[in-house]
């Protein structure tokens, strides 16, 4: 008996569509040894699609999307300031109304340093640990408006909504998550110091939540102090947990301080499985060096194996991730192109 899982493909823009040919792949070399079936729909949607048509996701589009089991994307946006492209119109009208609508509430980021791997710290120590970024609420709802826009009187405001279900049910996610790892240990990361209505509502939710999970130690830590850590002391976190603005920010630190953002994947999560959850890169589109097959696709395929984990395919998952490790330790310094990465990896799952 086979299992078919139906899987919208979003390559998107600039390197998106590079990175998502390799990660496909690896995709199909890898899940014949399973009992899935995969039955992809590519969604032509970015930039191109915008300029072409002025639309960015029609409700067709993410009606279609929805019907889907999972999402693979690549990345999307133009290149900042290009005049052709309203600031965020591909941002928060496509990555932000996906994550939003199918309530993508936990965007789950893990960071390693794989064996061979060169990071930019002295001594990074043993790095295993993954941001669970909140993904529908803080700053990034939209909630914002101008007024007296282009006066020197013009105020700007971005209202950050932090709702009591919203924190708890994610809260909830990432002490579940510390329980099952053998540290065991979960790290609140926020700025409670300064932004003391949203602050005190996460804290108070970690603390209640906390007392069901005796087994899981706790410790918080201010933003500005995590930077720190991040590039004194990064083997010292295990679990995080933390808004979707700081988790954003962490999470480019965490992949420059673990060998590049070119090694770091994601899972757009919604746990329920009430729709379904979008995988990709956390990269972008990186106009500077899309169309040269010079993007790392090691974050895309990473990415495929988060997806398969999620389904519950462990074993096809730790066969990409030893496959990635193998390619990463023999790298060095070599400089691949982009299809070269992929094949190589490819060939290790042959
Ligand atoms: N999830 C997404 O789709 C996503 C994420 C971040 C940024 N963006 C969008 O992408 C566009 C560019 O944003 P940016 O420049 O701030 O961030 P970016 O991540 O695209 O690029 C930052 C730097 O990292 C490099 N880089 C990124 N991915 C790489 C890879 N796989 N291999 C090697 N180098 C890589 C780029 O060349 C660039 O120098 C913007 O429109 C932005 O909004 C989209
Ligand atoms: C492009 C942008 C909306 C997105 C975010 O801020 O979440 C990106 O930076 C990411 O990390 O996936
Ligand atoms: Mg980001």
């Amino acid at each position: 008996m086979s299992r078919t899982l139906k899987l919208a493909v979003i390559p998107g823009d600039g390197i998106g569509p590079e990175v998502i040919a390799e990660a496909v792949k690896v995709l199909d070399i890898v899940v014949p040894s399973t009992d899935l079936v995969i039955e992809k729909t590519p969604f032509h949607l970015g930039v191109e699609r915008f300029l072409e048509t002025g639309d960015v996701l029609s409700e067709d589009d993410l009606a279609a999307i929805s019907r889907h089991d999972a999402i693979l994307l690549g990345a999307v946006g133009g290149k900042p300031g290009d005049p052709r492209i309203p600031a965020g119109i591909i941002e928060r009208g496509l990555l932000l109304k996906l994550r939003f609508s199918l309530d993508h509430y936990v965007n789950l980021r893990p960071t390693t340093i794989f064996p061979g791997v060169v990071s930019p710290l002295a001594h990074p120590g043993t790095v295993d640990f993954v941001v669970v970024r909140e993904g529908t609420e803080g700053p990034y709802v939209g909630n914002g408006g101008a007024l007296r826009q282009g006066t020197p009187h013009e105020i700007a405001n971005e209202l950050s909504v932090n709702t009591a279900f919203g924190v708890e049910r994610v809260v909830r996610y990432a002490f579940e998550l510390a329980a099952k790892r053998e540290r065991k240990k979960l790290t609140l990361v926020h700025k409670t110091n300064v932004l003391v209505n949203a602050g005190s509502l996460w804290s108070r939710i970690v603390d209640a939540v906390a007392n069901e999970y005796p087994q899981v130690s706790v410790d918080y830590l201010h933003i500005d102090a995590a930077t720190i850590f991040f590039v004194t002391d990064p083997a010292r976190f295990d679990v995080i947990v933390t808004d979707n603005l700081f988790g954003d920010i962490l999470t480019d630190l965490a992949a420059a301080i673990s060998g590049g953002i070119g090694l770091a994947a994601s899972g757009n999560i919604n746990p329920t499985n009430a729709f379904p959850s979008m995988f990709e890169p956390v990269h972008g589109s990186a106009p500077d060096i899309a169309g040269q097959q010079k993007a790392d696709p090691t974050a895309a395929i990473l990415s495929v194996a988060l997806l398969l984990e999620h389904f519950g395919y462990a074993e096809a998952a730790a066969r990409v991730n030893d496959a990635v490790a193998a390619d990463l330790s023999e790298r060095g310094t070599t400089v691949r192109r982009t299809s070269d990465i992929g094949d190589a990896i490819v060939a290790r799952l042959a």
